[in-house]
């Protein structure tokens, strides 16, 4: 019988999505006993600064895949649309358990839809691809830096009075938020981030017990869409500096991904999609990304 160590951040959210997927493994007839290991990250102990403005790359993960290299934990329980697309040298990403909804949310004690908001009104994120896509439908909108674990962003919204801010449903919904939504926006503007709403699983890839168990609590439908996102933003490689969003619909057969990369300020965007079968979700993921790259995502990528 194995003894599983998950690695994970200690935020609210991050600490239920472990919890959750301890509670998946010790059903796996192999797993013995699962315990998690609290990990702070970079992303965590800075607090007061952008994401965007921190060298970007993995500050929720990198310290969790050094656990992992260093032999302290066996699995990494990440949300997946913080960990970066590089290959990291001895690791591999197996496994990803049923999504929740993609989409984000819009939360405003004031007003009770986004486009209800009047002329100027002032809203919280500081998510590059949320501003920019807000910024595309909305220019006149005031948009402030909003940073914090769900619970701080939900404070900050009526300490500081805003008409509105916006986070993922996901992460609102696993923490018993749901009834704060006050709009499921439609992902048809708002494009999700790649990989939003997942829970990736990592570990060595040496870990024969690790990688066996972590492959029975995959969820192939996730799983291709998520490959088939995460490819894309390999391929256009613009790392979290450039604001691309990406909503992919997983049928039983075919896969379609809706993708669009912005400019900061909202005002280009360069859309495009494209279905195929589900099986081979990585061609598909590259080859939108080719599609937009040769429509003028490749002049944004190099802003
Ligand atoms: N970077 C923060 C982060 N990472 C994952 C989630 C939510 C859960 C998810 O989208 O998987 C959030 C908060 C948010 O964007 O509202």
């Amino acid at each position: 019988m194995t003894h599983i160590r998950i690695g994970t951040r200690a935020s609210a959210l991050a600490l239920w999505q472990a919890n959750h997927i301890a509670d998946l493994l010790r059903q796996v007839p192999s797993v013995g006993s699962v315990e998690l290991v609290r990990i702070e990250t970079t992303g965590d102990a800075v607090q007061d600064r952008p994401l965007s403005a921190m060298g970007g790359f993995g500050v929720f993960t990198r310290e969790i895949q050094n656990a992992l290299l260093d032999r302290r934990v066996d699995v990494a329980v990440h949300s997946l649309k913080d960990l970066p697309t590089l290959f990291v040298e001895g690791l591999k990403l197996i496994a990803t358990p049923a999504r929740a909804p993609i989409g984000d949310a819009f939360i405003s004690h004031k007003y009770s839809k986004f486009d209800d908001l009047p002329a100027g009104a002032t809203l919280g994120t500081s998510s590059l691809r949320r501003r920019a896509q807000i910024l595309n439908r909305r220019p006149d909108l005031n948009l402030i830096d909003l940073r914090g674990n769900v619970d701080t962003r939900l404070r900050k919204l009526r300490d500081q009075n805003l008409d509105g801010i916006i986070l993922a449903q996901a992460g609102l919904i696993r923490l018993g938020f749901e009834n704060q939504i006050t709009e499921r926006l439609d992902p048809e503007w708002m494009l999700p981030a790649v990989g939003q709403g997942a829970i990736g699983l990592e570990c060595r890839e040496d870990n024969v017990e690790a990688v066996e168990a972590l492959r029975t609590i995959n969820d192939p439908k996730t799983w291709n869409a998520v490959l088939a996102e995460r490819s894309m933003l390999f391929a256009l490689g613009g790392g979290c500096l450039v604001p691309i969003g990406v909503q992919s619909i997983a049928e039983a057969e075919t896969l379609t991904l809706r993708a669009a990369v912005l400019s900061q300020d909202g005002r280009q965007r360069i859309y495009d999609q494209i279905s195929g079968a589900s099986d081979r979700p990585q061609e598909l993921g590259a080859l939108l990304a080719g599609k937009l790259l040769d429509a003028g995502a490749k002049q944004l990528l190099l802003n």
